[in-house]
């Protein structure tokens, strides 16, 4: 280490002859006052130090926290770190095309600010139990020290550590490497440490030129997350947090997962996919979503499957059953029966989303999905926790022209009049139309693929059509039934009717005969 050597040079002839002196004394000293002499000697060792140490640690807040200030240092060192150091860590791989360098563990290195030598040293303190773990534990403490001559502590607080922390922002900005994270299951976290969520590079291609729907909302989404991007000040200045609640709801295929990835790489943010079934408890909740960072995007896909939304839920009627058997039944059979190990609740859910805004300062975006909005418990969508809810729906024909001009690069053909009158008269995902359009082969070319869809669009409207005719008959059928099965009763009635009248009408000639009778005889 040849940085520690040089930076006792500067403690200079003090120091020097106060080691010599510690040397020979404990040499000559008894043994049993050889504690009260390191006791003194420290003390003078600790006034004659001329510098000041400052520690940076990497959790803060009880270490729930990770520290903004360890990760700004982390790569504004890497930066001077790359030039000076030996020993050096490979991190992150930007765009899978080059390292991100940072000084190794006990590595130390210097550097020069208005002509003060500042001396950095990287620190990993492992627990001395040895235990095996999977995750990094409690036990691993990491920290950055910062070391300087006293007579510039005042250089050092009140601009060096500003410089850091702006050059950091930037270089991580400059290297930011967005991420993909999923929450790990409760029962394998360890502490409070960042094993919470996994994480894996962001790699979705999806922007919002590839999106296919509607010109207009697209350009309203996409200026909506532009100012709230944008609106540090105004959040601030009319006291709300930093934070937008988006809301996608639509069938299957019609681009709501595709939708969060378009939003993710258009604001450079951290995507985090929580998924509230592998969470067993309320609070774990809250310390999943205080572990995520600022620039993110929360995500909770198929909402209505993921939490016991309201009491009566589990009580699904006829039609909920269908539906359900329509979307995914595997996917959905999975989560019901992990949705019963967790006792994640809606005001659960309310009350983190509620403190996640009061506790975080940074800029956040909060996305739930649903195939079924209807489900969904209006306090958890009310505007202020979910601001904008979004339709996506089946394929119109501006989404169309999205996917001729990315997939088949046309802007116009003669089979566009055709495909956008069959779109206004039936529903296709626009799943299903990027599926018919894409070539399958080599040999397939725009007519080929236009016209797949122009077959499908005639398919799916027939089917459509005798789903609707077969709906009627089988209505008709069942009236008819109906009808028939009443017939009996109501000729039944109509004969019990006529006898009763018959009855009366007996009844009452009767008596008058027998009273005529009775009179006669008297
Ligand atoms: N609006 C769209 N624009 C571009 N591609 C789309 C769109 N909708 C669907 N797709 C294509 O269809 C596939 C499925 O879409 P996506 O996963 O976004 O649907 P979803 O609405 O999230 O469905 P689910 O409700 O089942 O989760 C995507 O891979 C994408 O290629
Ligand atoms: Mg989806």
């Amino acid at each position: 280490m040849a940085m520690v050597g040089e930076m006792w040079s500067h403690l200079g002839s003090t120091m020097g002859t106060l080691m010599l002196v510690y040397t020979v004394f404990k040499q000559f000293f008894p043994h049993h006052l050889q504690g009260s002499f390191e006791k003194y000697f420290n003390r003078i060792v600790r006034y004659a130090y001329p510098y000041v140490e400052i520690t940076f640690d990497e959790f803060t807040g009880e270490r729930m926290k990770r520290s903004e200030a360890y990760s700004r240092i982390k790569s504004y060192l890497s930066d001077k770190s790359t030039a000076s150091a030996k020993r050096l860590k490979a991190d992150v791989v930007k765009d899978s095309q080059s390292a991100v360098l940072s000084m190794d563990y006990n590595e130390e290195i210097a550097e020069e600010f208005q002509r003060v030598k500042i001396w950095w040293s990287a620190k990993r303190t492992l627990s001395k139990t040895p235990r095996i773990a999977i995750y990094p534990t409690d036990d691993e403490k990491k920290s950055y020290k910062l070391t300087v001559h006293k007579r510039h502590r005042e250089l050092i607080t009140q601009s060096y550590i500003s410089h850091v922390m702006k050059e950091g922002k930037e270089i991580e900005t400059r290297n930011r490497q967005r991420k993909l994270y999923s929450n790990n299951p409760s029962q394998d976290w360890d502490g409070y440490r960042s094993n919470k969520w996994s994480n894996v590079l962001f790699e979705h291609p999806a922007t919002f030129d590839t999106l296919a729907m509607d010109a207009k909302l697209k350009e309203e989404i996409k200026n909506d997350l532009i100012k709230f991007s944008k609106g540090k000040d105004y959040y601030a200045r009319i006291g709300k947090a930093w934070k937008r609640g988006y809301l996608f709801y639509g069938p299957p295929g019609t681009g709501k997962s595709s939708m969060i990835a378009a939003m993710a790489n258009l604001l450079n943010y951290d995507v985090y996919d929580l998924e509230p079934t592998a969470v067993k408890e309320n609070t774990e909740l809250r310390r999943l979503s205080l572990d995520t960072s600022s620039k993110s995007i929360i995500v909770i896909e198929d909402i209505d499957c993921s939490i016991d939304l309201t009491g009566q839920r589990e009580k699904k009627t006829e039609k909920d059953g269908n539906e359900d058997e329509h979307s995914d039944p595997v996917t959905k059979r999975v989560k019901d029966k992990k949705k019963k190990n967790s006792k994640v609740t809606l005001s659960g859910l309310l009350n983190c989303i509620d403190g996640l805004w009061s506790s975080c300062g940074g800029e956040r975006i909060i996305v739930f999905t649903t195939n079924y909005v209807e489900k969904l418990d209006p306090a958890l969508i009310r505007r202020g926790r979910m601001d904008k809810h979004i339709e996506l729906s089946y394929c119109c024909f501006d989404a169309f022209k999205v996917f001729a001009k990315n997939y088949l690069e046309v802007d116009s053909h003669s089979l566009f009049g055709e495909i956008e009158s069959l779109l206004g008269e039936t529903n296709m995902t626009p799943a299903d139309v990027a599926e018919n359009l894409m070539p399958k082969s080599d040999y397939d070319d725009v007519e080929t693929c236009l016209k797949r869809l122009v077959e499908a669009l005639k398919d799916t409207k027939e089917e459509a059509k005798k789903k609707v005719e077969d709906e009627a008959r089988l209505m008709a059928e069942k009236e008819e039934e109906e009808k028939q099965r009443k017939k009996p009763e109501k000729e039944e009635k109509e004969q019990s009717g006529k006898d009763v009248k018959e009855v009366k009408e007996n009844g009452v000639a009767k008596v008058g005969e027998e009273v005529k009778e009775i009179g006669v005889t008297h």
